[in-house]
């Protein structure tokens, strides 16, 4: 798959505090990498800085090989707060079209395309409604709809499933891998939280503390077609959720276990050994 998103040596300070350190990663065309991080560690500053709202002190972000350099057009971005991200006065339909309004798309297309994205994420029919009149797992849905009407190169998420009860995060996390397998998207999501990042990403990158440097890459080897129950039993998910664990936490990581396992085993097998006499 071609690189949807290159990150090279990017820092960020704030004056005399460095926020992100020499970062370095790429997202392929059609993955979601999930992006995992200790509070404070930086993750909202490396969101700004792809988004192009932050300018990098060093190092660039490059989206299709274009340099970031403002907001890019083809990028939409799902924040954690749906209530303050949609607007309460306009109808769920007139929030979606908002952001294609503003990119001149005629009426007759924004309408299609509006209705298209709300079918995406099981909204047919509440077009006409407004977002205060909606759960706040629906209200995220049409965050998402909004976002991915425009047809994005690139998904940003920002924490999107952080202010929902624990039912309906399940519920938005089948969603999104759902919706993003059937449209091909690309999404970078950001969230504190092990298990979500294990159970959405194709790539989990774990960030260190302050300031942020990637300190592992691990890919996801579960199957595409996940379930909250089955996938969340299943030994690689288990396995995976620990190794993140112990990177954000500090414990050893699966390969100093297995240097562990090995020496035991040595010393096991030299203590069984029968012992030749030396005298
Ligand atoms: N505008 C700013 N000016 C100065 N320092 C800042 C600014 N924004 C963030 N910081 C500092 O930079 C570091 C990274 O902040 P950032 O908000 O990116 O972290 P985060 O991982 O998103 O945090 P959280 O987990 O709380 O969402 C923190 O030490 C923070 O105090």
């Amino acid at each position: 798959m071609p690189t949807m998103l290159e990150v090279a040596g990017l820092r960020h300070d704030y004056g005399s505090h460095t926020a992100l350190a020499e970062l370095d990663f790429a997202v392929p065309a059609r993955e979601l990498a999930c992006i995992v991080g200790p509070s404070g560690c930086g993750k909202s500053t490396l969101l700004r800085c792809v988004a192009g709202l932050l300018s990098p002190t060093a190092g660039t972000v490059r989206l299709h090989g274009d340099l970031v350099s403002g907001v890019p057009e083809d990028l939409a971005v799902v924040f954690q707060d749906y209530s303050r991200s949609l607007f309460p006065w306009l109808s769920v339909r007139a929030n979606v079209e908002f952001p294609l309004r503003g990119r001149g798309v005629a009426k007759a297309e924004r309408r299609e395309r509006a209705a298209e994205a709300l079918g995406w994420v099981g909204l047919e029919g509440v077009g006409s409604k407004y977002p205060w009149q909606l759960s706040g797992g629906m209200q995220q849905r049409v965050s998402i709809a909004r976002a991915l009407a425009s047809r994005p190169a690139l998904l940003l998420m920002d924490e999107p499933f952080a202010s929902v009860d624990a039912q309906t995060r399940f519920e938005l996390e089948d969603l999104l891998r759902r919706v993003q397998r059937e449209r091909g998207s690309t999404v970078l999501l950001v969230t504190h939280d092990i298990d979500e990042s294990v159970y959405l990403g194709d790539r989990v990158l774990v960030l260190s503390k302050s300031p942020a440097s990637i300190v592992a890459e691990l890919t996801v080897d579960l199957p595409a077609e996940r379930d909250q129950i089955t996938t969340r039993e299943s030994a690689e998910f288990v396995r995976l959720r620990g190794e993140v664990a112990r990177l954000l936490h500090g414990g050893p990581t699966d390969e100093e276990l297995a240097a562990r396992d090995l020496a035991e085993a040595e010393a096991a097998e030299r203590e069984a050994a029968p012992r030749t006499s030396t005298t």
